[in-house]
């Protein structure tokens, strides 16, 4: 799907008055060959979109939970080009497929090589949460030339003149990263995060979805009242591990006008 159409897509769900829900989940934990119904469950439960790991041996920004997963993944054998052909097999997905990747495995495969596989599974955007914007243009370009969205992520202790400079640069979203640490479940969140979150959306040109420890509905409610939306990842990490589907079911209805 391309970026424009992703844009598309995303400003939908705001017009009618819903918010993003993004789940993210772990490319291949479970075995590759349950992805696409995975993602085809997520599809109908309401997700606005669907952010999927690429599983790593070195995840700097990973909790436990998502930790766990990856090795889950790879000791089934997941490797990248696994995941695009898997994707390719898809009949098409409805809603937009955005890949989180840690930078190694990109220069592993090529960026270009990269792009280009993205490109033929379909994948609407990246997310590569250790490509500092310093470094971004080494890969910036061949994305941006590839329709790529390269979703840029802001973080609680970034200066002002950074979060500008990211909000600027970013694209399909901006990732506001609502804890300070790594991925997994909170009980609660700083009192800043609220005016952080609203400070983010003031001009912003794409939607604002907050993310990191965000585990609950009201936590879902709370946290997309001052965003545009929101990603939960080790909650429903956990829930398709354990088949909890009607966890995940009501993650994602707290995100909708009428809950
Ligand atoms: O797991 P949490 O706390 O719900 O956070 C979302 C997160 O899992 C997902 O967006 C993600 C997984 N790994 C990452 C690494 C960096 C940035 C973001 C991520």
């Amino acid at each position: 799907m391309s970026k424009q159409q992703l844009d598309a897509q995303f400003k939908n769900v705001l017009d009618r008055g819903d918010k993003l829900f993004v789940p993210y989940i772990m490319a291949g934990d479970g075995g590759l060959e349950k992805l696409n119904d995975q993602i085809k469950f997520l599809e109908t439960a309401g997700a606005s979109a669907i952010e999927l790991g690429l599983p790593f041996s070195d995840p700097v920004a990973d909790g436990e939970t998502i930790q766990q997963a990856g090795i889950r993944s790879l000791k089934a054998g997941t490797t990248v080009k696994g995941v695009f052909e898997t994707l390719k097999k898809s009949k098409g997905h409805k809603i937009p497929i955005i890949l989180m990747t840690y930078m190694n495995p990109v220069f592993h495969y090529g960026v270009e090589n990269f792009a280009d596989a993205c490109v033929e599974a379909g994948v609407s955007g990246l997310i590569v949460p250790d490509l500092p914007m310093e470094e971004e243009s080494m890969v910036s370009e061949i994305f941006k030339a590839h329709d790529l969205a390269l979703i840029r992520l802001v973080a609680l202790t970034s200066p002002k003149s950074r979060r500008e400079a990211l909000k600027k640069r970013t694209e399909g979203f901006l990732y506001a990263v609502t804890v300070t640490g790594t991925t997994g479940e909170r009980h609660t969140f700083t009192e800043r995060v609220d005016h952080y979150l609203e400070d983010l959306k003031q001009g912003a040109h794409v939607p604002v979805l907050a993310g990191f420890g965000i585990s609950t509905p009201d936590q879902v409610k709370a946290l997309s009242k001052h965003a545009d939306g929101v990603i939960v990842g080790s909650r429903i990490v956990k829930a398709l591990h354990d088949g909890d589907y009607q966890v995940i079911e009501s993650l994602i209805h707290a995100s909708k006008k009428n809950d």
